[in-house]
């Protein structure tokens, strides 16, 4: 009799944000034929902080999270980058998203590198008072490791103003009392009563409506009437949903955590918006538009398609269906490398994350720079500053996109490695 086993089949592994950004990365780097010694620098992370930490919940237990900050590469400046709280939230998301951010703010021209971190929670299932305690505590846990030289926090996924205020006045209070004031650009994307930004609530979803625009112009089209669909309808999807239907354009999709509805007669974005507020945040049973099945959301028949919410959305399950020309990620890292090759070969356009969404990270800069230099920077400057900016960036990207028959992703990787590149040879690091 033998004794037989069962031996497990290893499952296979799946693709992860991680390795999405850096078959993106190796794929440009092979382009400018990178210096090897920078490509090995850039290839990982500076520094990785794991910190768990106890925090006492409404009910006297104590629960202890994890939270993480990845500072990914600082050649160009302090780290920047956001804070995620969502129960995807690892090592290998915060790793993914810091490196995107590095390429985010070089190709934006800012003086940042990137870092990205959060916690992994879910923050629907906690208090107000909850929440407030968890950041706390997690800002006093990252102490020095953050600092509005060294490491400047944002929002992200499930994070905002309120969130930033918390985790600048926890910072500022473990200075003296005289160089409290001098550190409260430690964050950006405060309320704007505490030295948040005119419109950095809207900067990203702005830039994101800001380079659909652009790429219309440039294909001599407008964006009256053309039909658009959002996933993800927070902060990101919402405003740049409420810019485009400014400029006549028709939204007729939209998911978000807790379902999917379609109206191909157009749905309006403010009454979605208040819906969803009076409904615990959720777009399901929204009277205008009919629901959906979440898988089927991608292939609504429409012409710009935005997925603003996580990561890995567009994968080879889906590319093939999707039927829009045209795809701005105003997520980070929405799209995965085998959807990718998909949506190319397809000849749908892309407009890569990495600038797409750097609207909200120049907004950052702007805030940063109000409260370094004490100003009060107004609305109307702010957005006009924006759109210049990203225009720059926009031209550079399809320059170079053209001239070298490469796509706007590789294009934008390109031109932000290159920059970093040149910061270390001038350095005379790397002859
Ligand atoms: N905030 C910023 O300034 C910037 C954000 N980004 C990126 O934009 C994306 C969105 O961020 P932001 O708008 O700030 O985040 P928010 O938390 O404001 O909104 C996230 C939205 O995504 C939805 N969502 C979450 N999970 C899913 C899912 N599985 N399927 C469909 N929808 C889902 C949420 O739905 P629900 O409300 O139901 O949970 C919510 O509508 C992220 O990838 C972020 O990294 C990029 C640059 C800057
Ligand atoms: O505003 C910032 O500093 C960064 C925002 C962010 O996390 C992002 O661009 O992905």
């Amino acid at each position: 009799m033998t004794n037989e086993q069962t031996v497990e089949k290893p499952k296979p592994l799946k693709r992860g944000m991680l390795d999405n950004v850096l078959e993106q990365f190796n794929s440009a780097a092979d382009k400018i034929d990178l210096n090897p010694n920078v490509r090995k620098i850039l290839s990982i992370t500076n520094t990785e902080i794991i910190i768990h930490f106890p925090v006492r919940m409404d009910n006297g237990e104590v629960e202890v999270f994890t939270g993480y900050r990845v500072q990914h590469n600082n050649a160009l400046g302090p780290y920047k980058g956001g804070l995620r709280y969502h129960p995807t939230v690892d090592i290998d998301a915060a790793r993914a998203l810091a490196m995107w951010m590095t390429w985010k703010t070089s190709l934006a021209g800012l003086p940042y590198g990137g870092a990205k971190g959060g916690i992994q929670i879910d923050p629907s299932i906690y208090s107000k008072g909850e929440l407030e305690r968890i950041t706390r505590r997690f800002t006093y846990a990252l102490g020095e490791n953050i600092g509005p030289e060294h490491d400047i926090p944002a929002p992200d996924v499930n994070t905002n103003d309120q969130t930033m205020a918390w985790i600048a006045d926890t910072y500022m209070s473990t200075k003296s009392t005289s160089e409290r004031s001098k550190n409260q650009h430690v964050v950006t994307g405060k309320p704007v009563g505490s030295g948040g930004l005119e419109g950095r609530d809207r900067a990203t979803g702005y830039g994101v409506y800001l380079t659909i625009k652009f790429w219309s112009e440039k294909n001599n089209e407008t964006l009256k009437g053309k039909k658009f669909i959002v996933q993800g309808f927070g902060n990101v999807g919402y405003w740049a949903a409420h810019f485009l239907e400014n400029e006549g354009a028709l939204l007729v999709g939209v998911q978000d955590a807790f379902g999917s509805v379609q109206n191909q007669k157009g749905i309006t974005v403010e009454d979605l918006f208040n819906y969803g507020k009076a409904n615990n945040g959720s777009i399901v049973g929204f009277p205008e538009a009919s629901a959906m099945e979440g898988k089927d959301f991608f292939a609504l028949d429409c012409d710009i398609c935005i997925p603003a919410a996580l990561g890995n959305q567009i994968t080879k399950d889906n590319a093939r269906s999707i039927k829009a020309s045209l795809i701005a990620e105003g997520a980070n890292g929405p799209t995965d490398v085998e959807g990718e090759k998909i949506l190319i070969e397809r000849g749908i356009t892309i407009i890569p994350d990495i600038m797409c969404n750097s609207g909200g990270v120049i907004g950052s800069y702007f805030e940063w720079l109000q409260n370094r230099n004490g100003e009060l920077w107004q609305m109307d400057e702010i957005l006009e500053k924006l759109e210049k900016k990203l225009r720059t960036t926009f031209k550079k990207v399809t320059a170079y996109s053209e001239e070298n028959n490469i796509d706007m992703r590789t294009a934008a990787f390109s031109i932000a490695i290159a920059r970093i590149e040149k910061a270390y040879i001038l350095r005379g690091i790397f002859p």
